[in-house]
């Protein structure tokens, strides 16, 4: 990270929404009001499940092997194996003119998906980091089933955890109380990411659509939105395990919940470029399993301007730096989810490494930074 870094990605990549939610939560749903939408005319579909493909019928205008083209003019197609080989090789055909020249891509994984390596396939394989970028991890969840499948299936909690944007699904169904009840575990399960209603897949491609780090309008970095730090200040969650404060829950129905944790450090020192590093490289490789995300900005000695990271796992995309500071704080800000990984081993060694204590919490100052927000 004390070698010279690249330029601002702006236009790096095609951008990749990633669509996930538990069986039956109604993603195929919002695909489909997705796709009806002409802005999204000219982007390709990647559904990444076995069998028929679950779009409507009427959208569908021809198909090919394992590629259609739907009316709106978006590319679609099934994953039965690998998908980096599908991104690779809609890629080329893109570059050959073999299918349209699509702009954006969205894939639909299957509700039991793990996020996690979806994500950190999209940053590990050379070819596919270089031509794709993450856009934002979409997960819809249930507003009537939602509750009893967060306590019974841990992935759904890892998908939910994990989101840039929880998408509400089936709420006409759904009472006052279960609405309720599901956006407060939510919203202790993911603080940061905001919560749309989306009735019979109803739903603005807006609402889903440039969520990473690069507005894709201004095309600057937009910190405020990317990294909602200031969501993490209402209620950290290194305490996450005490939900009897929340009325909703009981007994050990939460076990899954009460392993992922999502929370934020704040540094007021400028960080030394290398014991960063090295602390980024020590954690991510003795507890990799266990990030599931982390993203930053970070004040680095030497830097005059701030530096983006976004990792999951393992595997960190290349840091970034950005134009410059949002405002006036030059503050270092992380924002962590993490399973079975606690806030306080975190902050040790990042101690350990840096000299320096994170403190708890985001930055209510972040929240004026963007008019997306
Ligand atoms: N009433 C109501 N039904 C919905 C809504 N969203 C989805 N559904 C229905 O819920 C069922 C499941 O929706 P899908 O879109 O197939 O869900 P999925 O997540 O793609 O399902 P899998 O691919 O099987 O995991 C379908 O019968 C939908 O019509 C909604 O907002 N309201």
């Amino acid at each position: 990270m004390s070698a010279p870094l690249p330029p601002p990605a702006a236009d790096a990549g095609i951008p990749v929404t990633l669509l996930t939610g538990f069986l039956g939560s109604g993603k195929t749903t919002v695909l489909n009001g997705l796709l009806r939408h002409p802005a999204m005319g000219t982007a390709a579909v990647i559904i990444n499940e076995f069998g028929a493909i679950a779009l409507d019928h009427q959208l569908v205008e021809n198909a090919r092997d394992d590629m259609i083209l739907l009316k709106s003019g978006c590319l679609c197609c099934t994953v039965k194996g690998d998908l980096i080989d599908s991104l690779r090789r809609l890629f080329l055909q893109r570059v050959r003119g073999e299918v349209p020249e699509f702009d954006r891509v969205v894939i639909e994984t299957t509700g039991l998906a793990d996020p996690a390596p979806i994500i950190h396939t999209l940053m590990a394989d050379p070819l596919v980091a270089a031509r794709y970028r993450l856009d934002g991890v979409v997960v819809t969840v249930d507003a009537v089933n939602g509750m009893a499948t967060l306590d019974e299936h841990e992935e759904a909690v890892k998908q939910a955890a994990m989101a840039d944007r929880l998408l509400l699904t089936k709420t006409d169904l759904a009472t006052p109380g279960q609405q309720a009840a599901l956006a407060a575990r939510l919203a202790l399960l993911n603080p940061a990411a905001p919560r749309v209603t989306v009735i019979a897949g109803a739903i603005e491609p807006a609402a889903v659509l440039g969520l990473g780090l690069f507005d894709p309008n201004s095309k600057s970095a937009d910190v405020g939105r990317w990294l909602r730090a200031e969501a993490y200040e209402a209620h950290d969650h290194h305490d996450h395990g005490h939900h009897e404060h929340h009325g909703h829950h009981h007994h050990d129905v939460n076990r899954h919940d009460d392993r992922v944790q999502a929370f934020c450090f704040t540094i007021d020192q400028p960080v030394e470029p290398f014991a960063f590093e090295s602390w980024l490289n020590v954690l991510t490789s003795f507890r990799g399993p266990n990030l599931l995300r982390i993203k930053g900005i970070v004040n680095l000695i030497g830097h005059d301007r701030p530096v983006a990271i976004h990792g999951v796992q393992t595997l960190f995309h290349p840091a970034v730096e950005l134009p410059a500071w949002p405002d006036g704080d030059r503050r270092s800000r992380i924002v962590f989810i993490t399973r079975d990984l606690d806030r306080a081993v975190i902050a040790e060694t990042f101690a350990a490494f840096t000299g320096t204590d994170p403190a708890a919490g985001g930055d209510a100052r972040l929240a004026g930074l963007s008019s997306h927000v």
